[in-house]
């Protein structure tokens, strides 16, 4: 269902989000600011007196102290204001402190409760999202609501301190301000255009989605493109996106400036009316308009806040609505709903296995017995099935008919954390840590030096590693760019086997290899002891004489190689 521009269900949502995260801090900090504003009050109260002294005129305080001389008294009142100033100057700091932790706890439980979904979705739901999509969330999005945490915040504290100002301006003048107030709140309320900063909020949302994906692009494709002069296509695409967004920046900005406008005039035209009515039509004593004017002009700044933090606010909060999509979408399974259990040793199974990604493409029905220390390997043309099917043994996706069978009992998700531990699954672009030859290989498990070098001797990159300044502790860069692609398929093979998996799934893993390196490698693999079971995709047919069984896929469906 599409959100409306300021939709008072998203409003809600994330209220209730920012309670739960705020817990007692957010009544604490309400506390705080009605006590500031107070104790505000209470200091323009004391002027008054002030002014009557200065003024020499009789009041309350004049007629309580008439004994007092005018001196003392006006010092003593002084001190009274300095006294009620610095508690608000100190309870302003607390509130800032209390704030600060309010708005950051809400963003970072945010990002860890999203990055928590990511790491736990099911792989369906995370290879249907757009990997611009979680970046644009967890870093512009989460920005702009950090900025409307910020926003919600002023929006209260303005709302507050004009509540209470205003009450106090209110039992100055009662007709005057109260007739002030009604006319100022039924203009904010014609003039706010909050659906409108809404709808420009959700657009940028887009706008923004768009220059990650276009960002992204640009640098993926980059390589390939300078090579062929084709980068003013990537720049093209990129520019479109920073004019659309540059041009959602300024109507809002535009806007903003527009209320500006309108506010400066009318607040000199309501500064006119105070003063015209309280002396010309009520005939206000001057102390008391002096003080409504004082309190007018302290009003303004808080009302223009509140103005423009609204408009702000609701121009920010689609961020919210981005955060949640996401978090929607990655349908993460409940934690803790299920009892994990063990898995039992024996045969791994697909029995008639179903898994279709829709026309056809995907598996049609696929029935395979792979033995404990089994080697299979399985070929077939691009796009006829076989990476889903790893995908499937490895839990990643379920089937949509059939079954998952281990040691004779269904793969089910209770099962497959226990599953995952035991088995290894090497793709064909591995991930490689920014970290140390020792840290990719180990996973951060604890393993001794010896068996590091003895697995790196395995896939052939010991000698490459004994070169490196630093040895197994020396860093590989970003994604292991210091290595080259068959080196990256080394360490990443490394890393599986040092797991010791009773299943070893490879989807052409040693395709960056040389034919003669590969063998060696396979040989090595396969004179482990004890030897996983093998199930390896491959487009190569050089090296299939290791295998124990050969299939190929066809469509769907898993033959013997004809
Ligand atoms: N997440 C997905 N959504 C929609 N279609 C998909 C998805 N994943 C794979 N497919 C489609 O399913 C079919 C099988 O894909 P798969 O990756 O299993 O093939 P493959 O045999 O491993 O191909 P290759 O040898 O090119 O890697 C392809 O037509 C592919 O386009």
């Amino acid at each position: 269902m599409r959100r409306q521009p300021v939709d008072a269900a998203l409003l809600v949502a994330f209220m209730r989000a920012l309670a739960q995260s705020a817990r007692g801090r957010g009544a604490l900090s309400i506390a705080i600011i009605i006590g500031g504003a107070m104790v505000e009050s209470i200091g323009l109260i004391l002027l008054i007196p002030v002014l009557q002294l200065l003024t020499d005129r009789e009041g309350l305080v004049s007629l309580w102290f008439a004994e007092w001389r005018r001196e003392s008294l006006l010092l003593l009142l002084l001190a009274a204001f300095l006294l009620a100033m610095t508690a608000r100057a100190f309870l302003l700091y607390a509130r800032d402190r209390l704030l600060w932790r309010v708005e950051n706890d809400f963003v970072d439980g945010q990002r860890a409760q999203l990055m928590q979904g990511l790491a736990s979705a099911r792989w369906a739901s995370l290879a249907s999202v757009r990997h611009a999509e979680i970046q644009s969330v967890l870093s512009t999005e989460m920005i702009r609501l950090a900025t409307a945490v910020r926003l919600f915040v002023q929006i209260g504290v303005a709302a507050l301190l004009v509540l209470v100002q205003g009450g106090l301006a209110v039992y100055v003048a009662p007709v005057l301000a109260g007739t002030l107030l009604a006319t100022a709140a039924a203009a904010g309320f014609a003039f706010s255009g909050l659906q409108r900063a809404g709808a420009l909020g959700h657009d940028l949302a887009r706008t923004g989605l768009n220059q990650m994906q276009a960002m992204g692009s640009l640098l993926s494709g980059l390589k390939a493109a300078l090579a062929q002069n084709l980068q003013y296509r990537f720049l093209r695409e990129f520019r479109d996106t920073l004019s659309e967004a540059r041009d959602n920046r300024r109507r809002f900005s535009e806007r903003q400036a527009r209320l500006r406008l309108v506010f400066g005039i009318g607040s000199a035209a309501c500064a006119c009316l105070v003063v015209a009515g309280g002396a010309l039509v009520l005939e206000m004593p001057t102390p008391a308009l002096i003080l409504l004017v004082l309190i007018c002009a302290r009003l303004a700044g808080p009302v223009l806040n509140l103005q423009q933090a609204m408009q702000q606010f609701a121009y920010y909060l689609p961020s919210f609505a981005a955060v949640e999509a996401l978090e929607v979408q990655m349908e993460a399974p409940a934690a803790g709903a299920v009892e994990a259990q063990r898995i039992l040793p024996g045969a791994v199974e697909l029995r008639a296995v179903r898994r279709l990604h829709g026309e056809g493409a995907g598996l049609a029905g696929v029935d395979l017995v792979i033995n404990p220390s089994e080697r299979i390997a399985v070929t077939g043309a691009s796009g006829a099935g076989k990476t889903t099917m790893l995908d499937v043994l490895a839990g990643l996706t379920a089937p949509d008919r059939g079954a998952v069978v281990v040691g004779g009992a269904t793969l089910d998700v209770a099962a497959l954390p226990a599953w995952r531990d035991s088995v290894a699954y090497v793709v064909q672009e591995p991930y490689l840590f920014r970290d140390s030859v020792r840290a990719n290989v180990t996973a951060d498990a604890p393993c001794d030096d010896a068996a590091i070098w003895s697995v790196l001797e395995l896939v052939g990159v010991d000698t490459l590693v004994r070169r490196l300044e630093g040895g197994i502790d020396t860093l590989i860069g970003e994604g292991g760019a210091v290595l080259s692609g068959g080196e990256r398929q080394r360490l990443a093979l490394a890393r599986a086997i040092l797991r010791r998996p009773r299943l070893l799934m490879l989807d052409e893993a040693t395709n960056a290899l040389d034919l003669p390196s590969e063998r060696r490698l396979l040989q090595h693999l396969f004179a482990l002891d004890p030897s996983p079971a093998v199930l390896m995709v491959t487009h190569r047919r050089e090296n299939l004489d290791l295998f124990d069984r050969v299939l190929e896929m066809r469509e769907g469906r898993l033959l013997p190689l004809g």
